[in-house]
């Protein structure tokens, strides 16, 4: 039976302590890494939800073998040396942006005849950056649908192709990274230079670092110059998935609105992630923010309100959602600027914010590529929100629930794609 809405009742507070399900942007780029590599990977904890599942659909497709060890979300990954076994395979990617673009890359530069459909989100979302770039290399890749959109279709790498690879970085750094990911598979050293300015970059740290322990080592000039060595991936044996960082920062936002503490398990100091920093934001709104080797925490403390935010969110795109809902809960307007990427996500993050936001109360102005918001003196109870088909919406929307306002979520099974027991996670830390 579909549950069509969620009624989350108001709760007193939030306290306790959450297992993160694996992080989606590692999960997805060890899994095609481990595919493309010489060698078996043994995947510890690797995300198991809508995004990842596409992921390990398509790899079984293109004849790339790997199984789950029972009972746990541990995998065996065996590596095909460079080139998939499967010439001819039509992929479906839902709507996982980092299985679509990368595996765009990785197929234009396999060999194969392949076809990679999404659904109809995924047909909206842009991806003519990467499709000019790998053309540069030798791709002959063909738009089945609107020019610059999925679906695609992509056949064998024909050898005229440069070294040299201008990519734009300013609509999606999964462009940038799809490149760099499948570089290797040329054969050849490529130098990729970015075109314009990098959005997101954060994320592009977790390629390169991803690349590393596979044993290629990309040298950079800045952000603007790439140079990836001409190599095979090689495994190295088993490898750890971190906690996911974006999925993180609902419930570090809950141990602020819920007054706390609120512990997080399974990212902490050392992590890769760039979402990570979503913690100095919180710390910058009055939050008391506690990190350990694997975990953060968080509690309001003393404060009982939260400090309106003026930030620049180009580097946390994703957790930069959670800051839109804390923004209810602050002493004055928060604006949240440089994020235009909003608009190409899973829906268009900015007008749906922004009219879901305005459902509690509160006062909103967004702009092409920032949201103000001011929030009300009391926020309206019982909003049915919309959720757009887009987990952070529901996700963050959420929260509010634990200030004592009920509040119903629309379609809460979207939080699918990257947190299947989102729901359960947060009934734990309700008061
Ligand atoms: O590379 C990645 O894993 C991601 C990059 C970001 O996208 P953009 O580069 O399009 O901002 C982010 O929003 C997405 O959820 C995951
Ligand atoms: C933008 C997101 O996903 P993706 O681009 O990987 O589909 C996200 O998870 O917020």
């Amino acid at each position: 039976m579909t549950v069509e809405f969620l009624d989350l009742a108001a709760a007193r507070g939030a306290r306790g302590s959450v297992k993160l399900p694996g992080s989606k942007s590692i999960s997805n780029r060890i899994l095609l890494l481990a595919a493309l590599a010489k060698g078996t990977t043994e995947v510890k904890a690797l995300l198991d939800s809508d995004d990842t599942q596409v992921m390990l659909e398509a790899l079984k497709r293109l004849g790339v073998n790997w199984t789950r060890h029972p009972n746990s979300d541990d995998y065996r990954v065996e590596g095909v040396g460079g080139v998939f076994p499967v010439k001819e395979a039509d992929l479906f990617l839902g709507n996982a942006g980092t299985a679509f673009r990368s595996l765009t890359a990785a197929c234009a530069l396999a060999g194969g005849h392949y076809t990679l459909t999404g659904v109809p989100r995924m047909h909206e979302r842009p991806i003519g950056d990467l499709v000019d770039a790998v053309r540069q290399v030798g791709a002959d890749i063909r738009y089945l649908g609107s020019t610059g959109f999925p679906p695609l279709e992509v056949r064998p790498v024909s050898d005229t192709g440069g070294s040299l690879v201008r990519v734009r970085g300013n609509v999606s750094s999964q462009y940038l990274t799809g490149l760099l990911l499948s570089a290797p598979l040329l054969g050849r050293e490529v130098v990729v230079e970015v075109e314009g300015d990098l959005i997101s970059k954060p994320y592009v740290e977790i390629t390169l670092n991803l690349m590393k322990r596979f044993g290629i080592e990309v040298k950079r000039e800045g952000w603007q110059r790439f140079i990836v060595p001409a190599a095979t991936y090689q495994s190295p044996g088993s490898i750890q998935v971190e906690g996911d960082a974006s999925s993180a920062s609902y419930f570090l936002a809950a141990g602020a609105i819920g007054h706390g503490p609120v512990r997080v398990e399974g990212v902490g100091r050392n992590s890769i992630q760039g979402d990570v920093r979503f913690a100095e934001a919180l710390a910058r709104m009055g939050a008391e923010i506690g990190f350990g080797p694997n975990w953060i925490e968080c509690r309001l403390g003393c404060a009982d309100k939260l400090h309106a935010l003026e930030l620049d969110c180009n580097h946390i795109p994703d957790a930069a959602m959670t800051l839109a809902i804390l923004a209810l809960f602050a002493d004055g307007t928060t604006t949240l600027s440089n994020i235009a990427s909003w608009r190409v996500k899973e829906t268009d993050r900015i007008a749906a914010m922004a009219t879901e936001l305005r459902k509690l109360g509160a006062v909103v102005e967004e702009g092409a590529d920032y949201i103000k918001i001011t929030p009300p003196a009391r926020l309206i109870e019982n909003a049915a929100i919309d959720t757009y088909d887009d987990h952070r919406m529901a996700m963050c929307f959420s929260l509010v629930s634990l200030a004592g306002v009920p509040i119903r979520i629309n379609d809460p099974k979207c939080v699918n794609k990257t947190f299947p027991g989102y729901w359960d996670a947060l009934a734990s830390v309700a008061a």
